[in-house]
C-alpha cells in the first residue's frame, strides 16, 4: 500500500480492488479441496465470541496463516481460525476472528472472507460483534439484533466497494435499505422469546467507527443523536460487502459496556472488560445462533 497519502492511491488501499477475482476463487477452491463441508451458512465471531465456533460438529479447522491470500488476525480475542462443521444439522463455516480497519487492514482485506464465503456457496451470513451501548435503556449483557447500521467510515468514503465494480459479485450501486434481513430478524426475536431471553434482547441501530480508541463523550453524544443505539469498530464493511453479493444477513451485537455520555461519569471501558462480558454471554449467543441455523431451510429462509 502507498504510504505517501497521494489522493490517487487512497481508494486502492481501502477497497477490494487490490484483490483480483481469481484470488477469491483460488482461496475458495483451496478450502473446498481441503474439506468435505459445503456450507450454506457463514458466521463471523466478534471479540471474545469465538466459542460460537466450538459448537460446530465434525470440525475441519484451518489457521488463517495456512489459507492462501487470507489476512491475519492481530487482536486478542480473535483466534485466527476458519472452522467448518455442522450446526443444527446444517453445514456452516465460522470465522473465529475477524479483521478490523484499525489493525491496518484495507477494507478489501477486511471483507475478503465474505466474498470467499459467497464463492463457497454461503447464502446466509450471521455477523456478531461486541459493542458499547448508547441507548439509555440498554444494559451490559444485552443482545441487540441489528436492524440497521450507520457506517461512519463509509459515509466518509472508506467503503470496501470503492474501485472498479466486480459485476460477478454484484451491481455498481447496491441498495442497503434491506441489508439486515427482516425474516431473519423476526426469527431471531421469536427464538429469543421462546428461550426466555426477552428481558435482555433489543433491536436497534449499530454504528461503526474506525477505532481503535473508544469514543470521547462528545462523540458518544453525537452518535446517539444521530440515531445509533450501539457503537463498535466492525461489521458495517462486512455487511455492505455481503449485501452487495446477495447474502442474507443477520447481525447480533453483544452489549459489553455502556458508553458514557456524561462528563461526571468516572466509569471507563477497556478491551479486557469487553472480552469478560463476551465470555459471560457467549453460551447464550451460541444457543440463539444454533437454533436459528437449525430453523433455516436449505436456501437460508425460514423452515415451515
Ligand atoms: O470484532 P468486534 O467488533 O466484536 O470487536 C470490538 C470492537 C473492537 O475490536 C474491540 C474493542 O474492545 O471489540
Ligand atoms: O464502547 C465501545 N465502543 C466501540 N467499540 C466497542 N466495542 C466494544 N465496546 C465498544
Amino acid at each position: 500500500m502507498c504510504l505517501n497519502s497521494c489522493s490517487s492511491c487512497v481508494p486502492e488501499g481501502n477497497s477490494s480492488m487490490e484483490t483480483s477475482h481469481d484470488e477469491y476463487l483460488q482461496t475458495a477452491e483451496w478450502l473446498l479441496s481441503h474439506t468435505a463441508h459445503r456450507p450454506k451458512v457463514g458466521v463471523i465471531c466478534g471479540s471474545g465470541l469465538g466459542a460460537l465456533a466450538d459448537a460446530l460438529k465434525s470440525q475441519d479447522s484451518f489457521s488463517y496463516t495456512d489459507i492462501p491470500h487470507f489476512p491475519q488476525s492481530t487482536v486478542q480475542g480473535h483466534a485466527g481460525r476458519l472452522v467448518f462443521g455442522e450446526l443444527g444439522g446444517k453445514a456452516c463455516v465460522c470465522m473465529q476472528g475477524r479483521f478490523h480497519m484499525y489493525e491496518g487492514h484495507s477494507l478489501g482485506k477486511v471483507t475478503f472472507p465474505v466474498r470467499v464465503f459467497k464463492l463457497l456457496g454461503v447464502e446466509t451470513l450471521i455477523v456478531t460483534n461486541a459493542a458499547g451501548s448508547l441507548a439509555n435503556s440498554y444494559k451490559t449483557g444485552d443482545i441487540m439484533i441489528i436492524k440497521d447500521h450507520i457506517n461512519v467510515p463509509g459515509l466518509a468514503g472508506l467503503n470496501p466497494l470503492i474501485g472498479p465494480n466486480d459485476e460477478k459479485f454484484g451491481p455498481r450501486f447496491p441498495p442497503m435499505s434491506g441489508a439486515y434481513d427482516k425474516a431473519l430478524r423476526r426469527m431471531a426475536l421469536d427464538i429469543c422469546k421462546s428461550r426466555g431471553y426477552s428481558q435482555f434482547v433489543q433491536e436497534g441501530v449499530y454504528c461503526m467507527v474506525g477505532g481503535p480508541n473508544f469514543e470521547t463523550i462528545a462523540e458518544a453524544r453525537l452518535l446517539h443523536k444521530l440515531g445509533a443505539d450501539a457503537v463498535g469498530m466492525s461489521t458495517a464493511p462486512e455487511v455492505v460487502s455481503a449485501s452487495h453479493c446477495g447474502l442474507k444477513v443477520l447481525g447480533l451485537s453483544l452489549i459489553t459496556n455502556r458508553v458514557t455520555k456524561d462528563y461526571e461519569d468516572t466509569e471507563s471501558v477497556d478491551h479486557g472488560k469487553v472480552l469478560g462480558v463476551s465470555k459471560m454471554r457467549s453460551e447464550t449467543l451460541q444457543g440463539l445462533v444454533s437454533e436459528l441455523v437449525a430453523q433455516l431451510d436449505i436456501n437460508g429462509t425460514t423452515a415451515e
